[in-house]
């Protein structure tokens, strides 16, 4: 698929998008301090596809997730999860949405540490004062490999178990999408490993959405498609990517100087 038939399928939405982009622009600061981060980018991703976005430092990569995902508002332009226009939500509305239908994985593990990882993973739900489905949680914590240290603390986990116990949560909630910052930049590689086999598995699997941003080829090799940016804009897209393939079109990236 090409980037114009990607900004089509934003335009249109159709059924089985997850979530959708329009014609996002983000401008921080004024005059001289003027910056678009973002410079119109439509961007569809689709239900029970896992998504990578890359691109150089700067590119505008973090402010396309917070928008996508409802954190921050754009400049102009709009955004859809499922059907929802998140423009048309008040303050309330929105956190709800964000509550109930994004999952959020951060690179920072964020979990409380007088929790027990179970009591971690069903703290969202917990907090919403909504019962876990069982058998959806139950396939979750198979899947995750951590059925014998549910009742460990994080402090008693290995990185890569804490940040396994951070998707877990994530998907606790059966969110129509669920974003990742960089969700193994503090990860050896092996523990990486294991919580992007975790990712793939609940797009495979549990045919979940996922989008991440990532710096790193090898990680953006696990997605179904990587999308890259560069200076606010969606130049290129990759299609079953290998991670010699996106670190090759990664190169082709000079830096530039940003123009306001
Ligand atoms: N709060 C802000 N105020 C002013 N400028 C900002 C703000 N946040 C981001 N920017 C600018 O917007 C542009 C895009 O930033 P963003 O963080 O989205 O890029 P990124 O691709 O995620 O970068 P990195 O890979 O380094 O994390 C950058 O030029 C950045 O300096």
């Amino acid at each position: 698929m090409t980037v114009n038939s990607l900004t089509a399928q934003a335009l249109y939405p159709e059924p089985g998008v997850a979530a959708a982009a329009t014609d996002l622009c983000k401008v921080y600061g004024s005059g001289d301090t003027r910056v678009v981060a973002l410079d119109r980018v439509s961007v569809g991703f689709r239900e029970g596809e896992f998504t990578a976005i890359m691109g150089p430092s700067g590119c505008g990569k973090s402010t396309l997730m917070h928008c996508a995902a409802g954190l921050d508002a754009a400049t102009s332009g709009s955004v859809r999860i499922g059907t929802t226009e998140l423009g048309s939500l008040d303050d309330r509305r929105l956190t709800e949405l964000r509550r109930d239908r994004v999952g959020f994985i951060f690179q920072a593990f964020n979990l409380l540490p007088t929790l027990t990882a179970l009591e971690n993973i069903t703290l969202p739900m917990d907090i919403a004062g909504r019962e876990p489905d069982r058998a959806w949680l139950d396939r979750i914590i198979s899947m995750v490999g951590l059925a014998d240290r549910l009742g460990h603390r994080p402090a008693q986990l290995s990185g890569g178990q804490q940040q396994r116990v951070a998707v877990a949560r994530a998907l606790a909630s059966r969110p129509a999408i669920v974003f990742g910052d960089e969700p193994t930049g503090n990860l050896d590689s092996r523990a990486g490993a294991e919580v992007l086999e975790f990712l793939r598995g609940s797009v495979r699997e549990l045919g979940q959405t996922v989008v991440m941003v990532t710096h790193d080829p090898v990680a953006a090799s696990y997605a179904d498609r990587v999308v890259f940016l560069a200076d606010g804009r969606i130049v290129d897209e990759m299609l079953r990517p290998s991670a010699e393939g996106v670190l090759d079109r990664m190169r082709g990236f000079e830096p530039r100087p940003r123009t306001p």
